[in-house]
């Protein structure tokens, strides 16, 4: 309870720039609450002092006052919804911009930890939840609330016996409502999670269409796919029977009570203990107060959910680093792209030990081939050197500073790590290349595309770069990929280019020609690229061979293919000069 309280506290603290128009939002409820209750009361006016006495003046006026209040009520229905919902939607404006900063200064352990299918839930439905929660619940809540109050009011000082009936009435359908929320809540559960099922085979199905189709598995997919679908159909006949079964009872209840009433009242009438201006107050009261009752029953079970969805965000929020930097990070301004491992250990959350004191050191300038068996730790290196991960022990070091303690910025600047697959985001193939520069001129783009060798395509495109690329654009081809992201890391004029299996994607011609490019593109810097082809050895200095998170040869290619060890081996009878 505790903690509801501290997460509703923290979700209204959200409001705290809009509290004006939140105030007044909830104050124009209230009034409207109230001009709702004062009707029935206006009715006994109009029945008892002017048309049971045939007062025609002051049954007209007791008419113009129903139309005014009628107004009256319109106008704060309007504007307290409009001043909520605009207070409500600027907070999780500002939640879902916290929560997505967040989500960009994790660290690569918290993606490793999460399912993607969750944060884009935790942005999408949870806010969701959240702006309803804080305009439309609150605002049912508080109208509800305070209209049934009012009713009681003006019914108590009318009869009390009558009021004894809508008190029980409301007592069983408060209770009836509480009840189906129960029963129905942890079907409604199931049938989200079961959506986030079918939304993640779909996903997963749309995404791996090629291999499905490569395979022939269609079948087996929509088979699986069928399962789940049941699976979610018959949740929702049994969230359907519930709502059936328990969604009318309120109206039941309320017909007894108000047959009660006309029985009851209609004797009292008789007896002249009540007037027919107050009977109709009271069966209007009890009309007037049936939908606020059946809302206030899904308001309460809706609180505690939209408590959980605040406060799962709120964890997204905590959990990320406050600032990227330490405090005492420090700028590289000439860098000259050494790089050295000392002693590095490193395991991944999995409990998989990776490096076990890796020492290494790359000269300024150098290119490097890091080759080796499959899982021995290669693109961990990598990874390392471009900070996604900090080691458990040991130092990695640029230019003989800890890359922990190098400016993320600058850092940036010096170290370009192209993934295997290079991301190409759906945007222009400028803005592709200009990801990490923004502010790049063309000039400053058509040179790094030309280094990369990627200009004369793009401008073969009918929009030149202009051309947007990817899911719904131009398709690219692998080594086009590459070349883009080559491009993209070349703009910021890295000292140290960090390439992780460049070709593993690339059929033998294009690999070929990106080897012979990659001289050029890396001329000037150090450059560390990771593969297991070992035609990539042509471009490299110096051999590293890892086996199980250590480095087992090391070398120029001529001296280690002689050596009679792992990458002779590997090299295979034609030896060095077969390449
Ligand atoms: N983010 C991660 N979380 C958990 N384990 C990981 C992660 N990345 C890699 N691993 C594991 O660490 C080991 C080394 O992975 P790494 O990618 O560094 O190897 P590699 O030598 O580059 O392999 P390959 O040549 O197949 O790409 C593997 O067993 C892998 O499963």
């Amino acid at each position: 309870m505790g903690d509801s309280v501290r997460q509703l506290k923290r979700l209204l603290g959200y409001l705290r720039e809009h509290k004006f128009h939140f105030i007044a939002g909830l104050s124009l409820v209230l009034l409207m609450s109230y001009t709702n209750g004062v009707i029935p009361v206006l009715i006994r006016g109009a029945i008892d002092g002017g048309i049971t006495t045939g007062e025609y003046r002051v049954a007209i006026r007791y008419a113009l006052l129903v139309l005014l209040v009628a107004v009256l009520n319109g106008a704060f229905s309007f504007s307290g919804r409009y001043l909520l919902v605009r207070a409500a939607q600027h907070a999780v404006y500002h939640l879902r911009m916290e929560a997505f900063k967040a989500i960009q200064r994790q660290r690569m352990e918290f993606f490793d930890k999460t399912y993607s299918g969750q944060l884009i839930s935790r942005i999408t439905n949870d806010t969701e939840r959240i702006t309803r929660f804080l305009s439309f619940r609150i605002r049912m809540f508080v109208y509800s609330v305070f209209l049934i109050i009012i009713s009681l009011y003006y019914m108590a000082r009318m009869n009390t016996a009558l009021t004894g009936v809508a008190l029980i009435t409301i007592a069983l359908v408060v209770a009836l409502n509480t009840t189906y929320a129960k029963k129905v809540r942890p079907i409604y559960d199931e049938v989200r999670h079961q959506t986030g099922v079918i939304a993640s085979v779909s996903t997963g199905s749309i995404a791996g269409v090629k291999t499905i189709k490569a395979l022939s598995v269609e079948e087996e997919i929509q088979g699986k796919f069928q399962e789940e679908n049941e699976k979610l159909y018959s949740l929702n006949v049994e969230a359907t029977k519930i709502t059936a079964l328990y969604g009318n009872a309120p109206f039941l209840i309320m017909g007894i009570a108000m047959s009660a009433m006309l029985y009851y009242g209609g004797r009292a009438i008789m007896a002249q203990n009540l007037t027919v201006g107050e009977l109709t107050a009271f069966l209007t009261y009890m009309l007037t107060m049936t939908w606020p009752l059946r809302a206030l029953g899904f308001t309460i079970g809706d609180i505690q959910r939209s408590l959980a969805a605040a406060s799962r965000l709120f964890e997204v929020i905590d959990s990320a680093p406050k600032h990227i930097d330490p405090p005492d990070a420090v700028e590289l301004t000439s860098p000259r792209g050494e790089i050295e491992f000392r002693d590095v250990y490193l395991t991944y959350h999995t409990g998989k030990t990776v490096l076990k004191g890796l020492n290494l050191k790359i000269r300024p300038g150098e290119r490097v081939l890091i080759t080796g068996p499959p899982g021995s730790g290669k693109s961990t290196l990598l990874k390392l050197i471009a900070r996604f991960y900090e080691p458990d022990k040991g130092e990695v070091l640029i230019d003989g500073v800890d890359v922990g303690k190098i400016k993320t910025s600058s850092l940036r600047k010096i170290v370009a790590y192209v993934p295997q697959e290079p991301f190409i985001f759906n945007r222009s193939i400028r803005e592709n290349i200009a990801l990490a520069k923004p502010d790049a001129s063309l000039e400053e783009i058509i040179r790094a595309a030309k280094i990369a060798k990627i200009h004369d395509f793009i401008s073969s495109l009918p929009e030149g770069y202009d051309t947007v690329v990817g899911e719904k654009g131009v398709t690219l081809s692998g080594g086009q990929r590459q070349r883009i992201a080559l491009a993209r890391a070349l703009l910021l004029e890295p000292k140290i280019i960090l390439l992780d299996d460049p070709v593993s994607n690339l059929d033998a011609k294009t690999e070929e020609s990106l080897i012979g490019d990659l001289r050029d593109i890396l001329k000037g810097r150090t450059a560390v690229i990771v593969s297991q082809r070992l035609s990539m050895a042509r471009l490299a200095d110096r051999v590293i061979v890892m086996v199980d998170g250590k480095a087992v040869e090391d070398g120029s290619p001529e001296e280690l293919a002689k050596a009679g060890g792992l990458f002779s081996e590997m090299l295979g009878r034609g030896g060095w000069n077969g390449r």
